[in-house]
């Protein structure tokens, strides 16, 4: 059997493409430099995938949603027609773009389907040129010119207009544009292209069935080199039609895709086109299990010849680090963590095993028998599994009703209307990474890295309140990143040295290892906070990441239900806020960024996951007194379908992104603010644009207009830890002037 992957990390094995945009961003090198540097990363991408039969071509300099827009020409004319230059356009749209006369807005970002990876949302509207910038067509083909078994990977056209932002263009005439910008694309294209298409996966309207079938069938002339490639799921609702479209492959994910193999089973496989065979996970660690993957395997060929069948990974590894080398994991785990390099060694494995008739007997198989059953053998904590056992329904719920908290809260808290605040973390500059390297390899004492934070905290609790804000926060100094920091805290998770993963751009976080029963070990944030509130007669808002988010952006076992891992977090958390609480802290916020992004695509799953969800948050809250005030704050949500669960957290406040998507989500939470609080961010921290007052005033202006005065909080849409130091206090300004204009207007 042959062997690919559906696609690959792109931020380099030692963040070399990261490091390469960052500082051609900040103009120390050119354009000539950083193309070559992705020359060399793609040459490198070549070498760690010589093995495979056949390798994907799916390198972006940014993203690959914004990278097919440039491929198509879904631009705005404002910026095809800017002096910029290609590269200029393409981050100026990834980032926005703002000097004399041109002030260019990034496009909004999208959680790529249930990953922590964040695509580009192309915007189609009457401005879009529709003319291709073939530049990049260019720098793409000097990426594969050297290799013969290589296929493009772009997006499909019916994945890239379901994740586009459509306005003011007819139906028909979107799609008979989009349908020639692909066709004019695919000639330009030489040999074999995949185009991905995993929005195939969510349920599908027979109106949707329709456009994607219509797509396909008008790109039948192209057939001959098309794989269309699925992932994060099956295909239940289009599987018949889909194996017939006439294309030369068709990839599906056996690993989160439950129905596929029954879907072959029951339908069959066109035994002439090649399958895509997804049978290693690529959203997970763990070791693949192949005695499992190979009687699977066994099935799948029953119904096409062995030579139709690729073995390929479930989706792109683009969602797991490069490789295990250097790292040490705990012994419970130890040889049952695969990253991407070992997994493109275990396709290779299982492609050996699966050409051999009597694969059981073959060392490789039962080495891997081996370190699967150590895998699932893990030690339980029984103290842990005790305490979850004796949880009852009122360790799910808060004394009293939102109704009569917030009443309380105001008194004790004694806020400005329309109170200003931050997300929690503060510009991360350099030479604090530089600190916390110092600490990490033992160069600095515990005690100077400990004074050397309280120093920033200080300081930042001093900007705030020069700036004038309302409630403050410690700026989260002490966290290399919202997850890893508490996992670093928790028994039962672990962290890796060099495991980077892209979310967006040039920005990677390391997500820890979930593998054991999950607890406490000693107090996480309280020192902290106390400090920071021990310097300032405001309130300072003590910040914790939530169970969801802590299990979506780490690597979580599977061994266990993901109820059981969110109670778990849940109570090593409510712990940590009972600690808070008594050290009068008054107002808690636990973030909940990943809650809709771990949402499941198919909607018949939605329920049994929010209530797991929303139960583990109110688990971990509960025991607050009715006085203390409970935040939220969640990034990337399109709420509008999920008003009960957001309800359902019964939080005080929640801030959330609003300002790059439009008013829509707003009008969705017209209801939730007639009882809660709640601040939709009244900037993008994603980019390094400064907004004006003016800006900020006509956008709150715009909130109030659905939202009541008295439940109205002003901030900015996420954390600032990305800005610069410069950036962050500049935008921070402008929104507490916009602020204080408003109020003047309002209340005097
Ligand atoms: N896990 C997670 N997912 C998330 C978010 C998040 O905050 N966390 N936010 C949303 C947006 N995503 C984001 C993801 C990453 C970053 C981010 O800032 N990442 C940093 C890395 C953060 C980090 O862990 N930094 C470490 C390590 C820093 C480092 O690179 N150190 C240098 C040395 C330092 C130096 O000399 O400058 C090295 O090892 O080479 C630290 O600060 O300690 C980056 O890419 O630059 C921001 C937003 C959604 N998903
Ligand atoms: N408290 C976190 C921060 O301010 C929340 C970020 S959500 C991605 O960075
Ligand atoms: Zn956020």
């Amino acid at each position: 059997m042959k062997t690919t992957v559906t696609g690959f990390p792109r931020i380099g094995k030692n963040r070399e493409w990261k490091k390469a945009l960052e500082i051609f961003w900040a103009g120390k090198i050119s354009e000539e430099e950083i193309l070559q540097e992705a020359q060399n990363i793609q040459q490198q991408h070549f070498g760690m995938m010589k093995d495979l039969d056949f390798v994907p071509i799916d390198f972006a300099l940014y993203d690959h949603m914004l990278e097919t827009s440039f491929l198509l020409g879904v631009l705005p004319d404002q910026v095809q027609k800017s002096s910029l230059s290609h590269l200029g356009k393409y981050f100026a749209l990834a980032r926005g773009f703002q000097e004399k006369s041109v002030d260019i807005k990034a496009w909004p970002m999208k959680k790529w389907f249930s990953t922590n990876y964040h695509c580009v949302r192309p915007k189609i509207s009457p401005e879009t040129t529709w003319e291709a910038d073939l530049f990049f067509l260019e720098y793409k083909s000097t990426l594969v010119k050297q290799n013969p078994n290589r296929r493009w990977v772009i997006p499909g056209p019916y994945t890239f207009a379901r994740l586009s932002i459509i306005e003011d263009v007819p139906e028909h005439e979107w799609q008979q544009k989009l349908l020639q910008a692909y066709h004019n694309l695919l000639k330009r294209i030489p040999g074999d292209v995949q185009l991905d298409e995993p929005a195939l996966v969510f349920d599908m309207t027979n109106r949707e069935k329709e456009l994607f079938l219509a797509f396909y069938e008008s790109l039948s002339s192209y057939g001959e080199r098309l794989f269309l490639q699925t992932y994060f799921g099956d295909v239940r609702d289009i599987y018949e039609e889909l194996v017939q479209l006439p294309v030369k492959g068709i990839g599906l994910d056996f690993v989160e895709g439950s129905e596929n193999l029954s879907l072959i089973e029951k339908f069959g496989f066109p035994p002439e086109k090649m399958l895509l065979c997804g049978i290693v996970a690529g959203k997970n660690v763990w070791r693949t299990n192949y005695e499992k993957a190979l009687s699977l395997l066994g099935r799948i060929a029953s119904y096409l010849p062995r030579e139709n069948i690729v073995l390929s990974s479930a989706c792109s590894l683009l969602h797991v680090p490069y490789t295990i080398e250097g790292e040490s994991f705990p012994e419970e785990i130890e040889n049952g963590v695969c990253f991407a390099l070992e997994k493109v060694e275990e396709i290779r494995q299982l492609a050996l095993l699966g050409d051999i008739l009597h694969y059981q007997d073959h060392p490789i198989f039962q080495k891997n028998r081996e370190m699967i059953s150590k895998l699932t053998a893990r030690d339980r904590d029984s103290l842990c599994l005790q305490k979850l056992s004796a949880l009852s329904e009122k360790d799910f719920q808060r004394a009293l009703p939102v109704e009569q908290r917030l009443p309380l809260q105001k008194e004790v808290l004694n806020l400005a209307p329309l109170p200003t605040t931050t997300i929690g973390s503060f510009p991360q500059t350099p030479e604090l990474r530089k600190l916390r390297k110092g600490f990490q390899e033992n160069v600095l004492s515990e005690e100077t890295y400990k004074q050397e934070i309280k120093k920033m905290i200080a300081s930042c609790i001093k900007t705030q309140e020069e700036l004038g804000i309302d409630v403050l926060v410690h700026g989260e100094y002490e966290r290399n990143d919202m997850v890893e920091y508490f996992a670093s805290f928790l028994k039962g998770m672990t962290t890796t040295k060099n495991g980077w993963v892209q979310s967006y751009g040039s920005r990677t976080t390391k997500p820890p290892l979930l593998y054991g029963d999950v607890t406490r070990v000693s107090s996480m944030t309280v020192e902290w906070i106390t400090y920071a509130q021990s310097l300032t007669t405001k309130p300072v808002k003590a910040i914790l990441t939530g169970p969801i988010t802590i299990i979506n952006w780490s690597f979580c076992r599977e061994d266990i239900s993901l109820k059981e891992v969110a109670y778990q977090i849940a109570l090593a958390l409510r712990e940590e806020i009972e600690e808070l609480q008594q050290k009068n802290i008054r107002i808690i916020q636990v973030d909940e960024a990943a809650l809709r992004e771990r949402l499941p695509l198919r909607k018949s799953e939605w329920q049994s996951y929010l209530d797991i969800a929303t139960s583990a948050f109110r688990l971990a809250t509960s025991t607050l007194l009715p006085e203390i005030q409970l935040h939220t704050h969640m990034c990337y949500s399109e709420f509008k379908d999920i008003p009960e669960a957001i309800e359902a957290l019964d939080a005080d406040v929640l801030t959330i992104e609003a300002s790059r998507s439009e008013l829509d989500v707003l009008e969705s939470l017209r209801t939730y603010s007639q009882k809660r609080d709640i601040g939709p961010g009244v900037y993008d921290i994603h980019s390094p644009r400064v907004p004006s007052a003016e800006e900020i005033e006509t956008f709150i202006q715009k909130l109030l207009s659905v939202i009541p005065v008295e439940h109205l909080w002003i901030n900015p849409d996420c954390g600032l830890k990305t800005r610069k130091e410069s950036e962050a206090y500049a935008s921070l300004q402008h929104m507490v002037e916009a602020t204080q204009k408003i109020r003047k207007n309002l209340f005097s």
